[in-house]
């Protein structure tokens, strides 16, 4: 398999030290159930420090749920890229449908933030894109996610540093999640417009689902031709969840 499978935590505004020590053990002792799989775990800013204590080795590699499009300088409460690979960040989430409905995440801003992160030497760029309910209703799903691809990465001739994560906001954190064949409709779109815009190498881009992924339906999910892993919010916070998410994950390489 030429594109490694990937899972990534999203914790969100949730975790503290004790959930990083927990799930560090519970990961480390299941490790070899998920070896070809990498993982990314992307606390709260604050607890990156702490993570990179507990985590054991390359398998476990951290990442932040968001970033400033400034290299540095007046910008009170928020974090440079520089900062977070220096607290052990190498992925960072941009463009979450939390961000872009609550945090004021315009197209243009994320943007900013995707060309940030990839001018960051061993930085991966994770877009998420995804359409509203209303939106799917509406037959715009391929329309609402090519406008954000567009706006996101048109400035991007290289896609080495970057995965893309399709988070379909009707079923973030409402326990429905898109069918397999629903979410690789989409991923195949995905696949094909990355392909149209960097060649060949848009075919190697990561595509993860996230969208109430549980132990019971990520090896569904994850058996379709062009869904590559998840991103896990809730599932992400239960150790043993998150591990039979890994390990489901581990078939695709296979
Ligand atoms: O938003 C998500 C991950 O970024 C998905 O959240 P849930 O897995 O809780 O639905």
């Amino acid at each position: 398999m030429q594109r490694q499978p990937l899972v990534i935590a999203n914790w969100k505004m949730n975790g503290d030290r004790n959930l990083v020590t927990n799930m560090a053990k519970a990961l480390r002792e299941s490790a070899a159930e998920f070896a070809a799989v990498q993982v990314v775990v992307c606390p709260p800013a604050v607890l990156l420090g702490h993570w990179q204590e507990a985590a054991f080795y390359d398998q476990i590699y951290l990442g932040a749920q968001d970033v400033n499009e400034h290299s540095s300088g007046a910008h009170t409460g928020e974090h440079s890229c520089t900062l977070l690979a220096e607290a052990g960040a190498s992925f960072v989430l941009l463009g979450h449908s939390e961000r872009r409905q609550f945090y004021g995440d315009s197209e243009a801003r994320i943007g900013a933030k995707v060309r940030q992160v990839v001018a960051q030497e061993g930085m991966t760029a994770v877009l998420c894109v995804g359409e509203s309910a209303a939106q799917r209703q509406q037959q715009e799903t391929f329309a609402v996610v090519s406008a954000q691809l567009a706006a996101a990465l048109s400035e991007l001739t290289e896609c080495e540093q970057l995965v893309v994560a399709y988070e379909p906001i009707w079923a973030i954190g409402t326990g429905e999640t898109a069918s397999p064949e629903q979410a690789q409709e989409v991923h195949a779109f995905i696949r094909q417009w990355l392909t149209e815009k960097f060649g060949p190498a848009g075919s190697l881009v990561r595509i993860l689902y996230g969208g109430s992924v549980k132990a019971e339906n990520a090896e569904a999910l994850f058996a379709q031709a062009d869904i590559d892993g998840g991103l896990i919010g809730g599932a992400s916070l239960e150790a043993e969840q998150f591990v039979s998410i890994c390990t489901a994950a581990q078939a695709r390489s296979n």
